[in-house]
Order: structure tokens, then C-alpha cells, then sequence
């Protein structure tokens, strides 16, 4: 049997599976050295939505761009969400899920799902994935050192506040148990449920892009990056030629009573971000491997950045 040779066609310093020439390698390599110096020590919170957590391979495409982080000298802080997954397993259990103005009506019965989801199968599986080949993710709630306290708030339904139930605004964040983990080389990932300020035993169901922006303010993080299962947000969604690259404060805040559903508080996350003090937000594409490599390693960036306006920097 004659031994099976490389194609001719197939130059020698070709990659085919990464589909470069050896120089190619070696340009994106040095082009991303700018960005390196410049992140280097930066605290990066990503948001991981529940949407964007499409598949295995893309979970574990997910860990790898946060371990690529964390080991060329970011700080990266995952908050997760996991809308879904908790809609799915409310249904396994036969519990109706049930949304007004945006936000889950949270019954005792249903938060105990919801806590159980987030920090009992969501978190563990990043934990994971972040873990298989070195120790490095720790996993906690917004319980953990009162890392997120929230009080009660209303659904606004046709402009009227509606009670649905245990469901909380982040009000004030105690960041120090995450700078805990920081400051010993661990990437923190933050399962976002509440501790309810005015009953501290009693958790809260909070939305975790809003969530994300408060631990992004109060752990002065340089970036606040969004990954959802959109390219970004769209001036006349669903018009896919109207994708906004940047966007200023001012003008995001005029659009956010056009906006619809899941982005509604995914930009008052990514304003609350940038208006308290982190100077840039990103929604990115999570169904697209590696974007978030992408937008913090290359001048061009995907998705939408959100920055502050003059007045707010
Ligand atoms: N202007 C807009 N631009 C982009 N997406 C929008 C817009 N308005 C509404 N959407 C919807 O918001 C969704 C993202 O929110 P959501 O489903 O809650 O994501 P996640 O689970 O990642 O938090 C998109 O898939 C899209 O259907
Ligand atoms: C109050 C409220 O609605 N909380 C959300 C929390 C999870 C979340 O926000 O997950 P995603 O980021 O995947 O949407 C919920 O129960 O679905």
C-alpha cells in the first residue's frame, strides 16, 4: 500500500485547518499586540445570555476565549443568564412561565427553579468548561458576600406597574468577594440571583444584563461585553441592514422606548454601564465562535459599542 502523501496543491506553510499561511499566523498575532498591552490587567465583564449558550461547541469556544483572556493578562469576570434554561425546566416541572413587561413573574415556587437553574446547572456547567484543563473558575451567586442586593420592583405593562412577585432591581453591589477571587488569579463566574435588601433572607429574581452592568460599575471594569444571539442592536430591528456599530449615551437613551423585548434591558444595561463609569459596552454575537476575541483584539470590534457621551466621560 503506498503511504498517503500531503496534496501538491497544499503549500507547506498552509494551515488548512486554520486556513492561513504561516505569515498570516504571525501578522494576526503581532496585530493584536497593541490591544495586549493595552487590556493588560483590565477588568473585563462578560455577560453570557442564556440565548447565546446555543451549543456544546459554542460553550466550549465561550470558555476558550475567556481563558484566552485571562491568560494574556485580563481580569475576565463571567455574570450568566439563563432565561431558557429556566423557562425549561419550569416546564419539566410543570410550572407555567410567564412574562410582563420583560421580566419573569417570579412565584416562591418559581424562584426556587430559578435559583436552582442559575446556580445549580448554568453556573456548574461554565464552571466546567472553564475548568477542564486548569483550576481556574470559581463559581458564586449573588447571595455569596451579599454580592447583589436588590429591591422589589413592578413590571411597567402598558405604562402601569404590575407586581410579579420575587423579582428585584440591583440596587447596590458589594464587589468584594469577587476582588477576592481577582486578586488571587481566579475568573469569578456570577450566577445573578439577589439577596432582597429590605428582607435579607429572601432572594431575588434579577435580569442578569442588568445585573452584569452593576458588578461592571462597581468593579470599575474597563469593558462590559454583552453576548446574545444577535449580531447587535438594530436601529429598525428586524431590518438586518440597519445594525448599529457605535453608538453614543444621548443618542442610545432617546431609542430605548423603541426597542423591543430582550434588548430593552440589554441597552439600559449597557447605559447604566458606560453612565457610571466603564468607558465602553458591547453587544456582541455569542452564536459566532470567538467574537469576543474579535472585538477586543482587532481595531474593527463587532457588534455595537456603546460609549459615553462627553458630558458622561
Ligand atoms: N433593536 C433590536 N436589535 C436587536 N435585537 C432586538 C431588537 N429589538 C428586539 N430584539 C430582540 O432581542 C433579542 C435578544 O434578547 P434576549 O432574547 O433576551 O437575549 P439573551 O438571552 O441573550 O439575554 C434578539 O434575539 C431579538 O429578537
Ligand atoms: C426577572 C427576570 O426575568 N430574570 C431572568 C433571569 C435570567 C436572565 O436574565 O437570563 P438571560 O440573560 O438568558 O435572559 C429570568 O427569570 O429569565
Amino acid at each position: 500500500m503506498s503511504e498517503q502523501t500531503p496534496s501538491p496543491q497544499v503549500p507547506a506553510d498552509f494551515d488548512t485547518e486554520a486556513g492561513l499561511f504561516a505569515h498570516q499566523k504571525a501578522e494576526v498575532l503581532i496585530q493584536a499586540l497593541p490591544w495586549l498591552r493595552r487590556f493588560s490587567g483590565a477588568r473585563v465583564v462578560i455577560k453570557y445570555g442564556g440565548n447565546a449558550m446555543v451549543d456544546d461547541q459554542l460553550k466550549r469556544a465561550f470558555a476558550e476565549d475567556v481563558l484566552f483572556l485571562h491568560q494574556v493578562g485580563l481580569r475576565p469576570v463571567v455574570v450568566h443568564g439563563g432565561g431558557p434554561q429556566i423557562s425549561s425546566m419550569l416546564d419539566r416541572v410543570g410550572l407555567e412561565s410567564e412574562f410582563l413587561g420583560g421580566l419573569r413573574v417570579t412565584t416562591p415556587d418559581v424562584m426556587d427553579i430559578v435559583r436552582m437553574v442559575l446556580t445549580g446547572h448554568v453556573q456548574r456547567e461554565l464552571v466546567s468548561l472553564l475548568n477542564a484543563d486548569v483550576a481556574h473558575a470559581v463559581g458564586l451567586s449573588g447571595e455569596d458576600g451579599r454580592l447583589l442586593q436588590a429591591v422589589r420592583r413592578p413590571a411597567l405593562v402598558d405604562g402601569e406597574p404590575t407586581d410579579v412577585g420575587l423579582v428585584g432591581d440591583v440596587v447596590a453591589v458589594d464587589p468584594q468577594a469577587v476582588e477576592d477571587l481577582l486578586d488571587v488569579g481566579r475568573i469569578p463566574v456570577v450566577s445573578t440571583v439577589a439577596i432582597d435588601l429590605d428582607e435579607p433572607t429572601q432572594v431575588l429574581n434579577v435580569n442578569a444584563d442588568t445585573a452584569a452592568a452593576a458588578l461592571a460599575v462597581a468593579l470599575g471594569a474597563t469593558k462590559l461585553v454583552v453576548l446574545t444571539d444577535v449580531e447587535g442592536l438594530y436601529r429598525s430591528w428586524p431590518d438586518r441592514s440597519s445594525l448599529i456599530s457605535h453608538i453614543g449615551a444621548g443618542e442610545l437613551e432617546g431609542m430605548l422606548g423603541s426597542l423591543q423585548s430582550g434588548m430593552v434591558p440589554k441597552m439600559e444595561a449597557c447605559l447604566r454601564a458606560v453612565r457610571g463609569g466603564v468607558p465602553q459596552a458591547h453587544v456582541i454575537d455569542g452564536r459566532q465562535p470567538h467574537s469576543m476575541l474579535l472585538e477586543i483584539f482587532t481595531a474593527e470590534g463587532v457588534g455595537t459599542l456603546v460609549s459615553p457621551d462627553e458630558e458622561d466621560a
